[in-house]
């Protein structure tokens, strides 16, 4: 049976010079958010990427993405539809905020501008559309990438430490907006995060992922 807007994850494993560094079984339902945790360096933003179809040239990946139902892993990036958050905002720095904000937004959109500046007013941002990125401290900048990857329409998302630069009260109030916007829109969602808050906030499944087995006689 097709489950419709759903991601499902079928093992999905990112691996380096023969060794698996992740491997993730999971099926995430339309507006649910499903939380991984885990160590430093063990593959999680890795795994995002595998997902996403960027995955680095130096790592292999096998099992299969695959949403409502059709496999997307060996479609290239643009056509899998999905939004993913990097750590790094990776904003474009010859664009003004709201630019960006409107670089992925539908053609049909009928005001680009407006649904801009209301998405910035939504997460404490007003005003801020015509400023240039590079004017913006490190929490706002974040914030900018966040509404970007909302604002394109895409079929689910992917977060990497969505709120981990902004202070405790910006990051409450933000992380409420997003998850409400993420069921609102019924997008099936992949965060990654070391926050035990962001996780109980998302209320859905969390995976955490353990260190391998390590041989003793290496340990101190
Ligand atoms: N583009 C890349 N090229 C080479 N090595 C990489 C690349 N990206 C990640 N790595 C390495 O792959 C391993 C897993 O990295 P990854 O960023 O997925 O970890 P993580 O679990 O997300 O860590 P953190 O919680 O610190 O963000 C690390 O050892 C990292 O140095």
């Amino acid at each position: 049976m097709i489950k419709k807007n759903t991601l499902t994850l079928h093992s999905l494993s990112v691996s380096k010079d023969s060794r698996t560094l992740i491997s993730v079984d999971t099926e995430v339902k339309p507006g649910s958010i499903t939380t991984i945790m885990g160590p430093s360096g063990i593959g999680k933003s890795l795994l995002l990427a595998a997902i996403a179809g960027v995955l680095p040239a130096t790592f292999t990946q096998n099992g299969s993405v695959c949403y409502d139902g059709a496999e997307l892993t060996a479609l290239p990036a643009h056509k899998r539809r999905l939004g993913i958050l990097f750590q790094d905002p990776l904003l474009f720095e010859h664009m003004n905020v709201a630019q960006n904000i409107m670089f992925g937004m539908p053609q049909n959109e009928l005001s680009k501008q407006q649904r801009a500046d209301t998405l910035l007013a939504d997460v404490g941002l007003q005003g801020y559309g015509q400023r240039a990125v590079q004017a913006l401290s490190g929490g706002q900048q974040a914030r900018v990438a966040l509404l970007r990857t909302l604002a394109s329409a895409p079929r689910a998302v992917l977060l990497d430490e969505p709120f981990s630069k902004l202070d405790m009260q910006t990051r409450h109030q933000t992380r409420c907006w997003v998850f409400d916007n993420i069921r609102q829109q019924g997008l099936p969602c992949i965060m990654v995060t070391h926050d035990e808050d962001d996780a109980l906030d998302a209320q859905g499944p969390v995976i955490t992922i353990t260190q391998p087995e390590q041989d003793t006689d290496k340990l101190c």
